[in-house]
């Protein structure tokens, strides 16, 4: 079965791409940037907007995993709906002429948050009514049109990870780094006790590649959605200050109340909105970023394990330790 991965230069896109060429699988990559050189990967630059584009990087292909995105933080409406909705149609388009089987997105656990606490949420949930950035928008609507277009001869399915984390993250590590560096990582936001989940990568890579194979025909999988987690909530500000402290920086001592930064984020907000049209500023301290970092939100991998028989292959202490290694050149000096 050859795979083309979407979004394969990227960081979940390049795990994904290295764990199927170790399984042996044929693999092509299509990604608007090349960020890496493997002679067994053939990579078609291009835009998954453009058809002209996406074509010939699926002949031959019988199975896509989806897991392009402009980056979750840069708050462009315009461009994710562009690439997270019409983008996505355009894939399925292209897979149904190409007569690909097989399809994957990678979609995101936030899609039924709103900034309040979910507990051991399940997939059943209601979509976000009220998403609270375009980012969650656009994934809504981009899981929707995957699962809509499941059929009895192109199968579709969605991994929902949470809080990816691992070697080459461009989002996570870095932001907390760059934040901490800033002097603004001396404060915890809420009471610390806020459970999440974080997912080492190499664990939603192997919920991608069980979701391929399960696809097919009578398949339980076809068309549904699969939270893919580390089944290991842990307290936010817990899992931020390993991965501060591991790259020796302090860990945040002091708590500011959630409602109060909440609102200075609102106000903040509103500013960013204000000025958009001078200045393109986008802050760390959104109230989406701000709601993540104060609320419970984990979720439920029953349902993956039970129709797919996931179950995660590397614990969280292991991954954060791994991840620490792999940021050792953003240690403090
Ligand atoms: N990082 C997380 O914590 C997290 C959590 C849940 C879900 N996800 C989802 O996982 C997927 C991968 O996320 P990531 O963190 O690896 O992001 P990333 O930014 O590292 O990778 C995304 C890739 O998509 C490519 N891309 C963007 N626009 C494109 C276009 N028009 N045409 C072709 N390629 C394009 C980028 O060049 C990039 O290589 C995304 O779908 C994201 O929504 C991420
Ligand atoms: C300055 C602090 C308040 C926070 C510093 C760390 C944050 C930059 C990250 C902590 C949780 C991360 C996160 C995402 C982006 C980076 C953080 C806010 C996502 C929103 C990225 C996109 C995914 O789809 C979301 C998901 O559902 O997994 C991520 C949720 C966690």
């Amino acid at each position: 079965m050859r795979f083309l991965v979407i979004g394969g230069c990227g960081f979940l896109g390049r795990h994904i791409v290295d764990e199927l060429l170790s399984r042996g699988f044929p693999v092509n990559v299509f990604d608007i940037r090349s960020t890496f050189d493997d002679g067994r990967v053939k990579i078609f630059l291009g835009d998954l907007c453009k058809k002209e584009d996406l074509m010939p990087a699926l002949e031959g292909v019988s199975a896509v995993i989806h897991c392009a995105t402009p980056p979750p933080l840069s708050n462009n409406r315009a461009l994710f709906h562009k690439v997270n909705h019409d983008g996505t149609l355009n894939i399925i388009a292209c897979c149904k002429e190409a007569g690909v089987k097989r399809m994957v997105l990678t979609s995101s656990a936030s899609v039924v948050y709103e900034g309040s606490d979910i507990k051991n949420g399940v997939e059943t949930m209601p979509y976000a009514s009220k998403p609270m950035d375009y980012y969650t928008e656009t994934k809504i609507l981009q899981e929707k049109v995957v699962l809509q277009a499941n059929s009895d001869d192109f199968y579709t399915v969605a991994v929902r990870p949470h809080g990816i984390f691992g070697p080459r993250d461009p989002h996570l590590v870095p932001t907390t780094v760059r934040t901490a560096q800033a002097g603004k990582m001396k404060f915890m936001i809420g009471n610390g006790e806020n459970l999440v989940d974080f997912t080492f990568v190499r664990n939603v890579v192997h919920g991608h590649i069980l979701a391929a194979e399960s696809l097919g025909p009578g398949s339980k999988v076809n068309g549904k959605a699969y939270h893919i987690t580390n089944d290991e909530p842990i307290y936010f500000w817990t899992f931020l200050s390993k991965i501060l402290v591991g790259l020796k920086y302090d860990a945040p001592k002091r708590h500011l109340p959630f409602t109060f930064i909440y609102f200075l984020a609102l106000i903040l907000n509103l500013f960013v909105f204000l000025l958009k049209p001078i200045k393109d500023i986008k802050p760390t301290f959104t109230p989406m970023t701000v709601c993540l970092a104060g609320t419970h939100h984990y979720y439920s991998s029953e349902a993956a394990k039970k129709d797919m028989g996931y179950r995660p292959i590397v614990s969280l202490d292991d991954g954060i330790e791994e991840t620490i290694r792999s940021f050792s050149h953003l240690s403090k000096k």
